[in-house]
């Protein structure tokens, strides 16, 4: 089974001609509230990708809406607590280039309690995966009560904080990344230098399969037997937002349903490709019949391995 502990957030989004400047007051020429935050986002995608996953998650209750979205995707949503505080929200601008700003309030991500991770860990076996982001509250109490129960943990440390240094990390069997996360991470400045932070993260966290995503560079991929790089589908980006999360949950959704690596990889990457062509975050998630379907017409895109 896979468990993920997220957020889910109502986004804001704004369409805007540039990103706001300090002082400045610019009018959006677009609004839309969507559902989005890591954790939704990433599950929604999980279930898009045909995957089975169970969402640990809490939501204000006037958003019931947004639990709908999840489970009428196939999310299973038993365990995501509808509270009297507000949720947390995210107020996004996305200027003409598809380029985007976040602002994050946790709200009720924020509100975990220790009871209510032991009474989550009561439904869990051993060899069960948790999918991980940094938008909750009690990372570090989480990640020690999953290890005590030999969970599999799989972490996408976003938004990236000095609070995940001082997390167990060496705890994790899998972590998803982008440059500026892993340069983090590793404590480098250079986050143009793959070799460099690809080879210091093996150092500090040896075991660790990591996922370097770079965007419209593609992904590299590494674990101890092996270095990938898969370049991106060259794609015309309308708003990126959740596309890092709709790669996450087809990559682990494709793994669940026992597929290698590479094949995973380039679902996961064609399914991200999807999402930056369309608005908003859980609303630009594909289906996997989309992403078969628009594939079937794209050059298998070129290996590097090392
Ligand atoms: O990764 C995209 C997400 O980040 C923030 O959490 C927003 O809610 C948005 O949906």
């Amino acid at each position: 089974m896979l468990f993920n502990y997220g957020s889910v957030n109502i986004d804001h989004v704004y369409r805007v001609p540039h990103l706001v400047r300090p002082g400045e007051t610019l009018t959006s020429h677009g609004y839309r509230q969507v559902l989005g935050g890591k954790g939704a986002n990433q599950s929604l995608a999980v279930a898009r990708a045909g995957g089975q996953v169970t969402h640990w998650g809490r939501l204000g209750q006037h958003d019931r809406w947004a639990l709908e979205t999840l489970a009428s995707a196939g999310v299973n949503t038993v365990h995501i607590e509808l509270t009297a505080e507000p949720s947390g929200h995210a107020v996004i601008q996305v200027d003409d280039h598809g380029e985007n700003a976040i602002i994050l309030h946790p709200g009720a991500n924020h509100g975990f309690t220790d009871a209510r991770l032991d009474a989550l860990m009561t439904s869990v076996q051993p060899g069960d995966w948790l999918l991980l982001q940094n938008e909750c509250n009690a990372l570090e109490r989480l990640i020690n009560r999953a290890v005590a129960r030999e969970l599999n943990i799989a972490f996408n440390p976003a938004p990236m904080g000095a609070s995940i240094l001082r997390l167990p990390l060496e705890q994790c069997r899998l972590l998803f990344l982008n440059r500026g996360e892993a340069a983090a991470l590793v404590g480098r400045e250079d986050e143009d230098d793959l070799d460099g932070l690809l080879t210091a993260l093996r150092q500090r966290l040896p075991g660790c399969e990591v996922v370097l995503t770079l965007g419209g560079d593609g992904v590299c991929y590494q674990d101890d037997a092996r270095r990938l790089h898969l370049p991106a589908h060259p794609v015309e980006a309308v708003d990126t937002t959740a596309a890092g999360d709709t790669f996450i949950g087809y990559f682990m959704a494709a793994r669940q349903q026992g597929q290698a690596i590479v094949p995973a990889l380039r679902l996961a990457s064609a399914a991200a490709a999807l999402c930056v062509q369309r608005e908003g975050a859980a609303p630009s998630i594909p289906v996997v019949s989309e992403v078969t379907e628009v594939t079937r017409d794209w050059d298998a895109l070129p290996l590097d391995e090392s």
